[in-house]
C-alpha cells in the first residue's frame, strides 16, 4: 500500500473517469459521494453530539444519509446532511415553522422535526435533522404485505382497496395541512410517504441494531481506492439501509406520514425548477416550468391513480426526449392540451399536423425513410378498467371521475386538499391520527 497522503478529493461530484474508489455493488449511497461537501463518513457504533449512538442504517437519498440513533431516553432517526447544505437551507426553515406551527407530535401527517445540531467532519460541517424514527414507505411497504409471500407469477402487487384509500387520505391530510400555511411539499410520490412504528422505543437495541456481516449483505466489502491508499473521506464500508420493516405498522389504523421536506417551499417563494419526479410533473410544469402551488395536488392524482391500479399513470424513463414522451402520454390518457399549453410546445410538429391532429408517436420524430408511428391512444379511463382495480363498476366510476377533476389541464381550476378531502369518497372513511377505531368502508 502507498503511504504518502492522497490528495484532498474534489468538492463536487465526481465524473466517471475520477474515480477513487474499487466498485461497490450494493445498493448503497454512491461511495464517490464522500468527499468535502458531501456526506459524512458514519461508521455503526458512532456517537454524534455526545449524545445519539448509531445503531442502523434508515436510508439514504441524494442529499443525505438516515440513522436509527438512541440516547438515554429512546430511540431517534438521524438525518445528516451532506455538508453542502446550509443551516439557511429551505427544508430546515419550513421544518422549523411546522414545529412553530404544528407543535403537537405526530398529529399532522407531516414529518415532525425533534432537534438539530451540528457535526464536523473530514467532508465539512454537516446539518443533522432529528426525527422520531418511521418503517418504510409506501413504495416498500406494499412488496412486504403478507399476501405477496411468497410471490407467485402474475401477481398484482398492489395495496389492498382499503389501505390504498387510507393512505391517500393521509397523505392528502397532510398536504392539506401544508398548504393551508403556505406551504408546498413540492416532492410528493409514494417513496415520500412512510409509515410509523408501534412503540420501538421499550424494544432492546440487540433487535434493532445492523449486523456488520459482509456475507449478508448487511454492509459492504471495506471500501477501498484504486490508488491503494488510505481514504480518509469515506468510511470503512457502507451500509444497506435497513427499514424498520418488522416494527411497522400496517394494520387497521395503521398512520403514514409525509417524510422528506427537501423539495419543500413556501408559496411566496417558490424555486425555479421543483424536484418533482419526472412522471408527476404537470403539463404547466414541463412545458412553461411554471411553479404554482397546484403542482401538488397534480402529482397526488397520479399517485392517486398508481395506488388504487398498481400501475403509474405515467411511466416516463429519463432520456432525452423524454418531455415529448410525457406530454404524447399526457395527450393520450387525458385528451388533447390547451392550446395555451401546447403553443409552448416546441417540438410538437414532429407528432402532430398543424391541425394538431397526432401523425406520428416515435419520439424524435420520423427518421428519414421510415413510416410515421401509430400506436393505439388509451385513455387514463380505460388504463384503469385494464389494470383491474378491486372496486366495483360503481366505486370505480368515482374514483376515475375523482381523478379527472384533480387532473385537469387548467391549475387554477384543480381543486385544494381540503376541496378533495371534503369529497364524499374520502370522508366515508375515519382515520384521525389519534383514534384508534378506523371505519373502513
Ligand atoms: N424519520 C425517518 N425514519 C425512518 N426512515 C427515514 C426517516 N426519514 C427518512 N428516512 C429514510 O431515508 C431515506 C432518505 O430520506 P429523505 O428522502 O428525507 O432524504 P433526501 O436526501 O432528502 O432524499 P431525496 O433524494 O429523496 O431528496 C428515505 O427514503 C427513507 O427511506
Amino acid at each position: 500500500m502507498s503511504t504518502s497522503s492522497p490528495p484532498t478529493p474534489p468538492s463536487k461530484a465526481s465524473m466517471d473517469d475520477e474515480r477513487r474508489f474499487k466498485t461497490i455493488t450494493l445498493p448503497c449511497e454512491w461511495v464517490e459521494d464522500y468527499r468535502p461537501g458531501g456526506y459524512h463518513p458514519v461508521v455503526l457504533g458512532d456517537v454524534l453530539n455526545s449524545q445519539y449512538k448509531v445503531i442502523r442504517k434508515l436510508g439514504e437519498g441524494s442529499y443525505s444519509t438516515v440513522w436509527l440513533a438512541r440516547d438515554q431516553i429512546r430511540y431517534v432517526a438521524l438525518k445528516i446532511l451532506v455538508s453542502e447544505i446550509l443551516a439557511s437551507t429551505t427544508e430546515l426553515r419550513i421544518l422549523r415553522h411546522i414545529s412553530q406551527i404544528a407543535p403537537v407530535e405526530g398529529t399532522r401527517h407531516i414529518t415532525q422535526l425533534l432537534g438539530e445540531f451540528e457535526h464536523r467532519g473530514p467532508n465539512g460541517v454537516h446539518k443533522c435533522l432529528v426525527f422520531e424514527p418511521m418503517g418504510p414507505s409506501v413504495n416498500t411497504m406494499v412488496e412486504e404485505l403478507p399476501q405477496f409471500r411468497p410471490r407467485r407469477r402474475g401477481m398484482k402487487v398492489r395495496y389492498p382497496l382499503w389501505m390504498a384509500k387510507s393512505i391517500l387520505k393521509q397523505s392528502l391530510q397532510g398536504l392539506a395541512f401544508l398548504h393551508e400555511n403556505g406551504i408546498a411539499h413540492g416532492d410528493f410520490h409514494p417513496g415520500n410517504i412512510l409509515f410509523t412504528l408501534n412503540d420501538v422505543d421499550s424494544t432492546p437495541e440487540d433487535l434493532l441494531r445492523q449486523e456488520k456481516d459482509i456475507q449478508a449483505r448487511s454492509i459492504s466489502p471495506p471500501v477501498q481506492r484504486l490508488d491503494g491508499k488510505q481514504d480518509e473521506w469515506a468510511p470503512l464500508y457502507l451500509c444497506v439501509a435497513q427499514p424498520l420493516l418488522p416494527f411497522a405498522c400496517s394494520a387497521e389504523g395503521f398512520k403514514v406520514i409525509l417524510s422528506d421536506m427537501g423539495g419543500a417551499y413556501f408559496f411566496t417563494d417558490p424555486p425555479k425548477k421543483p424536484v418533482t419526479p419526472l412522471g408527476l410533473r404537470a403539463p404547466e410544469l414541463i412545458l412553461t416550468g411554471a411553479v404554482n402551488n397546484t403542482l401538488d395536488v397534480w402529482s397526488f392524482g397520479c399517485v392517486f391513480f398508481e395506488l388504487i391500479t398498481g400501475q403509474p399513470l405515467f411511466c416516463i424513463p429519463y432520456s432525452e426526449m423524454e418531455d415529448d414522451d410525457h406530454l404524447l402520454s399526457l395527450a393520450a390518457q387525458l385528451g388533447a392540451l390547451p392550446d395555451e399549453l401546447f403553443k409552448h410546445w416546441g417540438t410538437s410538429s414532429l407528432y402532430f399536423t398543424p391541425e394538431r391532429k397526432l401523425f406520428n408517436s416515435q419520439l424524435g420524430g420520423v427518421a428519414p425513410g421510415e413510416e410515421p408511428l401509430i400506436v393505439e391512444q388509451t385513455s387514463m379511463e380505460e388504463s384503469f378498467d385494464r389494470a383491474g382495480p378491486n372496486l366495483d363498476e360503481k366505486e370505480a366510476h368515482k374514483v376515475k371521475a375523482l381523478i379527472r377533476w384533480i387532473l385537469q389541464y387548467d391549475p387554477a381550476k384543480r381543486p385544494s386538499p381540503a376541496e378533495i378531502l371534503s369529497d364524499p369518497w374520502f370522508c366515508e372513511i375515519d382515520v384521525e391520527s389519534d383514534s384508534s377505531k378506523v371505519n373502513i368502508v
